[in-house]
């Protein structure tokens, strides 16, 4: 085993001041760095995929500290301040106010005895040295792509955060999503403006895809003495973020970035879930709700409802899961077939001839497949260079109206619904304006305490800073071979469209290897 150690000096706090790294590709083979604000420091893109090891564990307790970048690490000379939450009257009687910098959160929580420690990511929450004056800061926020139940929240709660907590008056709203920063005037957020924005849908400060332009975005950030960015957005949105934070890091300039991950359709990785998923879940109970009333009351019913979800089932899945009123969800990652045994018609008939009506419930990204090749499709993309998807809905629709009147000679009382943007653009529910607070406080202390280029999230359950990279690497999709989907099975009965073990795991595969497809 080649160990070598650079220096050993470990008298320092770990973590971002100082840590001790096992820099391994394999455990055979294992370099040990002291990484400190007086030694030459790691970069966070090097210290990404090393193994960190604090200086009281074994080696081989396989424990990985996935960082994230702060201020200091190019910025070393850059004085910090005592935590002005200290004198704070709502923190006055808590236990401990400040997040101890050696607590993290384990991204797997089920383990066995002997397997390794993982990965563990730092937990948020307020640090007891901050490295902004009060005064000194200059804050915007900015919000972009698709909408979600709860983006209001986390702009009023950033912006009171920032001012109740932490004294900070200066914060601008960038409108118009990205593009913004440099086409758009800022407008002045204050806890009195957003007081009430949280009780509506949509983005009080405007979003749009496409019109990232890194550097443009950075000399403007400059150019407003612009230290604090808060970006809140999906995968698009949290990569612009890490090219953002990157291009502030080679510029040299106190300036820290912080992601709010934002998706209806629950498909970014690493976090719990993303907020507004659970208020899409509840309302989507309307819409199937309304197919179910409907079909019920008419002779051989079939009722359809579209719901969101581009390449995840999640709001399909738990929508069916939480409703008991679906005979059959149908999502992205699960290939469905239409006619012969084991398919979706000869599903359909049974249930008609069982119950008098069968109601489906299908995310948009379902069949894209079959859509683009009955309509001879090109592949058309938004701003962002997102696939725009084909109506699988209507496309279904029809396929069931023609195969029942045409082949079965029995005819149908299709009921389609597409409640897609009515879902999305309601405010959020109790629970995610929970969720919102706690994620815009986190984002608000992670950047007060100096650290940048981060996403902030639940991970078990725990709040806590993510490395942006780790949200963007992968897409969130539902496991085919994870117990829920087995669950939603058992409840719903439907046939899986898988009639062997081997097509199991070819399936399998193939979600485990998905990646979005590139601009
Ligand atoms: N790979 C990327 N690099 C830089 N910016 C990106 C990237 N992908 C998307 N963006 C920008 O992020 C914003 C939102 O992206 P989009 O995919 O529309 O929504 P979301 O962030 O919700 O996934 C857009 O302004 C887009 O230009
Ligand atoms: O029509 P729009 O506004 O481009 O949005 C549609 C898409 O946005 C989504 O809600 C996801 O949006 P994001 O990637 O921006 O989170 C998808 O479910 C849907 O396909
Ligand atoms: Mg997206």
């Amino acid at each position: 085993m080649d160990l070598s150690v650079h220096t050993a000096s470990p008298s320092l706090p770990f973590p971002h001041h100082s840590s001790l790294l096992f820099n391994s590709c394999s455990h055979s083979m294992l370099r040990l760095e002291y990484r400190s604000l007086y030694w030459k420091p790691l970069s966070w893109r090097q210290n990404r995929a090393i193994r960190a090891q604090s200086p009281n564990q074994t080696p081989n307790d396989g424990f990985v500290l996935d960082d994230v970048p702060h201020l200091t690490h190019f910025l070393p000379d850059l004085p910090s301040y005592p935590n002005p939450l200290q004198n704070s009257q709502a923190y006055a009687i808590v236990k401990q106010t400040f997040v101890s910098p050696e607590d993290v959160v384990a991204q797997r929580i089920v383990v066995q005895k002997d397997t390794p420690r993982g990965v563990h990511f730092h937990r948020a929450g307020p640090r007891e040295k901050v490295y902004f004056k009060p005064e000194e800061v200059c804050a915007c926020i900015v919000t972009c792509g698709g909408l979600c139940p709860g983006i209001n929240t986390v702009i009023r709660e950033i912006v009171c955060g920032l001012n109740y907590m932490y004294g900070v008056d200066d914060i601008l709203g960038i409108q118009g999503g990205y593009r913004g920063f440099y086409s758009k005037n800022t407008m002045r957020l204050t806890p009195k403006v957003v007081n009430d924005i949280h009780k509506r849908g949509g983005t009080f400060l405007q979003t749009s895809r496409g019109g990232h332009d890194t550097h443009k975005i950075v000399d403007n950030i400059q150019d407003r003495g612009i230290n604090q960015v808060y970006i809140i957005g999906g995968d698009g949105t949290q990569k612009g973020a890490a090219l953002i934070y990157e291009e502030v890091e080679k510029r040299g300039i106190q300036v820290a970035v912080a992601g709010i991950p934002k998706t209806i359709d629950n498909d970014i990785a690493v976090i719990d879930k993303s907020f507004g998923f659970d208020t899409a879940v509840e309302e989507a109970q309307r819409a199937i709700n309304a197919a179910h009333v409907e079909v019920e009351s008419v002779e051989n019913g079939v009722g359809v409802v579209k719901l969101m979800g581009r390449y995840s089932g999640f709001i399909a899945m738990h929508a069916t899961l939480a409703s008991r009123d679906v005979d059959c969800c149908l999502i992205p990652e699960s290939p469905f077939y239409l006619e012969g045994q084991g398919g979706l018609f000869e599903f359909i008939e049974k249930r008609l001839k069982e119950n008098g009506h069968v109601v489906i419930v299908l995310a948009e990204g379902a069949g894209q497949g079959y859509v683009a090749q009955s309509m001879h499709a090109a592949d058309e993309r938004d701003a962002s260079g997102n696939r725009l998807l084909l109506d699988v809905g209507l496309w279904l629709s029809q396929k069931i109206k023609d195969h029942f009147t045409k082949v079965q000679k029995m005819a149908v009382n299709m009921k389609y619904i597409d409640p897609t943007y009515m879902i999305r653009a309601i405010p959020s529910n109790a629970s995610d304006n929970i969720y919102c607070t706690l994620l815009a406080h986190s984002a608000v202390h992670g950047a007060m305490a100096g650290y940048t280029g981060f996403t902030v999230g639940p991970v078990n359950c725990k709040h806590a800073y993510i490395p942006i990279a780790r949200v963007t690497e992968r897409t969130n999709t539902v496991k085919l071979t994870d117990r829920m989907w087995a669950r939603l099975l058992a409840s719903t009965n439907q046939p899986t469209f898988l009639n062997c073990n081997e097509k199991l795991q070819e399936v399998d595969e193939e979600i485990n290897n998905f990646k979005i497809p590139s601009i």
